[in-house]
């Protein structure tokens, strides 16, 4: 993944000081490009471990149209969990329960889930319903049926929902591209955090690519991963040096159960990472 160490040596060098909503401050460029070929390997950082079972999860979440965490926390997936529990603290309902204790009454509680554990109208709902457009039905058969195409676009941002939303969505606006068989994506990011978002980003999309290049009969091919504010967080800057300290090793390999012809009728199952030897993990706080 030299694509990602370059990322991180660029913004390290030439990025400017910047202050933010989090008051954490970063070092940030504006506008960065990245190709992925994945006939290369599935982009998977080995810098670092990552946890592709997070990933998976989240984006068949995504798929489904959900917006509530309670799947993600019924499958030990913690990573949008911050927000309903600090807007949870804010109700009448809050007795001081712990996060630990939150996330329990998530799993165990169907009723508490579906009053507390609702991020608003995030990804699932704008790429399932966008003012009552299933925009993610209508890219693939835009693919399958128009392929030449230049309009075939999924976009999250969603300006008269955004107010709803517990964090507005971050990776805004999609492309697809068909030619000789082949199907590309590219994604515009408007803000990525170098250390924690983008090794996920960069796994989910690419792995998205794929689940839609099955779905559609193509071959995948590139993934381009333009991103707006490119920043990394003061906190974050040992943990950048340690590893572009690290020497990149062979990607692995993401097998995908080729029975699988719809792109909602994936499961967890259906996935499988092979020849994945990362570096061990990198321990970061998330800015919130
Ligand atoms: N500041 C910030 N950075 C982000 O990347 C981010 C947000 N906020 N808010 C929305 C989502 C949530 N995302 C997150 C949140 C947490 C981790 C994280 O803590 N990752 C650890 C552990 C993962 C695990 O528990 O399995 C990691 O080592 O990658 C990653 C992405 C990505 N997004
Ligand atoms: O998929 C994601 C989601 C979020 N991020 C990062 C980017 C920023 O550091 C924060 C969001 O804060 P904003 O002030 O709304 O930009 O989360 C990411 O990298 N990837």
């Amino acid at each position: 993944m030299k694509q990602y160490l370059d990322l991180c040596r660029h913004v390290m060098t030439h990025g400017t000081e910047k202050t933010d909503r989090t008051n954490t401050g970063t070092k940030s460029v504006f506008g960065y490009q990245m190709r992925f070929d994945l006939s290369e390997g599935f982009p998977l950082l080995t810098t670092k471990k990552v946890f592709l079972k997070a990933i998976i999860h989240e984006l068949l979440w995504f798929i489904s149209g959900d917006t509530n965490i309670k799947y993600l926390v019924d499958n030990d997936v913690r990573i949008w969990n911050e927000w309903p529990y600090e807007k949870f603290k804010k109700s009448d309902d809050y007795r001081q329960e712990t996060m630990e204790e939150f996330v329990q009454k998530i799993k165990n509680d169907a009723e508490f889930a579906k009053k507390h554990g609702e991020l608003g109208p995030v990804y699932g709902a704008q790429w399932r319903n966008f003012n009552g457009v299933d925009q993610l039905m209508d890219v693939i058969k835009q693919i399958k049926h128009n392929p030449d195409s230049r309009r075939i676009i999924l976009s999250a941002w969603n300006p008269k929902d955004l107010p709803e939303m517990a964090l507005p969505p971050c990776h805004t606006f999609m492309q697809f591209y068909v030619v000789n068989g082949e199907l590309s994506l590219q994604l515009y990011q408007r803000s990525g955090d170098i250390f924690l978002g983008i090794p996920f980003n960069i796994a989910s999309y690419s792995l998205f690519l794929m689940m839609v290049a099955q779905v559609t009969g193509l071959k995948p091919k590139t993934f381009v991963h333009t991103i707006g504010d490119a920043h990394i967080y003061s906190n974050h800057f040992d943990q950048v040096n340690l590893q572009l300290s690290r020497t990149p090793r062979t990607l692995p390999k993401m097998k995908i159960n080729p029975d699988v012809k719809e792109i909602t009728g994936f499961k967890f199952d259906d996935f499988e990472l092979v020849d994945y030897n990362p570096y061990p993990t990198i321990k970061g706080v998330v800015a919130v």
